[in-house]
């Protein structure tokens, strides 16, 4: 077994989420922005001789043959027909079920190395492809780069977002993504953006949030204690929240304000994907 290399997998937020149409095979369109925010898992990778892909840290209450790390590289090496495997081992630090994208951002990391580790040659563009076959969220973390995007959420256009600092509230309740998409109060007919830019922060919106405000109470009460300070806004399926500020010591002076019985964190908007240059 070679040695083994540390690789970084940031969290996202959506800063606004609009659905807009649903497809014939039930999964729903999409219109948001992604930002990587600096909370990091860090995924541990070495490649091995034997073809064998074993996860050596699983995740309680995850069976590790559905781990998104392990199933990312069985894809990859099935792809490349590769005769190398791996060995992985995974440190969370992002919440679960929380919207921040923690699996997915998991299985590019994934992705986008061992096509390293193993010389496999794909380029990202076919790396983005497998990945949309793990998950929706799973491209724009191949990609690289803070994004418009669209589609199921695989069309991606880079943006340029400015140096933001968010107070990130997670109110320990995990939300199911399908379960969301599958009520039937979810609106599906917000109208399309006329350009792919970040609108304005108040024209921002997660189409996802009133559902589950409603079904969950505890993010209802994070929501509103969040929003004396500025327009909040859950992340992807949530549950988590989050409020944009300017500076760090805005959202170090929001986030002490706030009532202790919350977890949360303050995080840096990232400019792109950490290992976006070494691609
Ligand atoms: C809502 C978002 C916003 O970024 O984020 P999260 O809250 O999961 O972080 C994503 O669209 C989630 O992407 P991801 O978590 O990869 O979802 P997937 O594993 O592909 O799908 C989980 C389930 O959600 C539903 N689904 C997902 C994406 C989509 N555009 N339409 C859907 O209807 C499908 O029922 C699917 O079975
Ligand atoms: N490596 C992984 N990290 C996190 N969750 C994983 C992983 N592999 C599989 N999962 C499953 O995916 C679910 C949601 O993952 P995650 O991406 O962290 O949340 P979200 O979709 O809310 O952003 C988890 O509850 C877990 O069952």
């Amino acid at each position: 077994m070679s040695q083994f290399h540390a690789y970084p997998a940031p969290a996202k937020l959506n800063l606004t989420l609009k659905i807009t149409g649903r497809r014939p095979d039930g999964y729903h369109l999409l219109e948001t922005v992604f930002r990587f925010i600096d909370l990091e898992d860090t995924v541990e990778l070495a490649s091995r001789d034997d073809g064998v892909i074993e996860l050596l840290t699983p995740i309680p209450g995850v069976d590790p043959d559905t781990d998104l790390t392990v199933r990312a590289a069985r894809l990859l090496q099935q792809a490349c027909g590769t005769r190398q495997g791996a060995s992985i081992r995974l440190t969370k630090r992002i919440p679960m079920g929380g919207g921040l994208g923690g699996g997915s951002s998991d299985a590019a990391t994934v992705l986008v190395a061992l096509n390293w580790l193993w010389n496999a040659g794909l380029s990202r563009e076919g790396l983005m492809a497998l990945g949309l076959k793990l998950g929706a969220d799973v491209p724009v973390f191949v990609f690289g780069r803070n994004a418009f995007a669209t589609g199921v959420g695989e069309e991606l256009t880079p943006l340029d977002l400015p140096d933001n600092w968010y107070v990130v509230l997670h109110p320990g309740v995990h939300i199911p993504t399908a379960q969301i998409f599958s009520s039937p109060l979810l609106t599906r007919n917000s109208a399309p953006s006329i350009m792919r830019t970040l609108e304005t922060t108040q024209q921002r919106r997660n189409d996802m949030q009133s559902v589950v405000r409603k079904n969950y109470p505890v993010v209802d009460q994070a929501l509103n204690e969040l929003s004396a300070y500025g327009p909040a806004l859950m992340t992807g399926s949530g549950s988590c929240i989050f409020l944009e500020c300017d500076t760090q010591d805005q959202a170090n002076k929001v986030f002490e304000q706030l009532s202790t019985k919350w977890r949360g964190f303050v995080a840096r908007g990232l400019s792109k994907h950490p290992m976006f240059d070494k691609g």
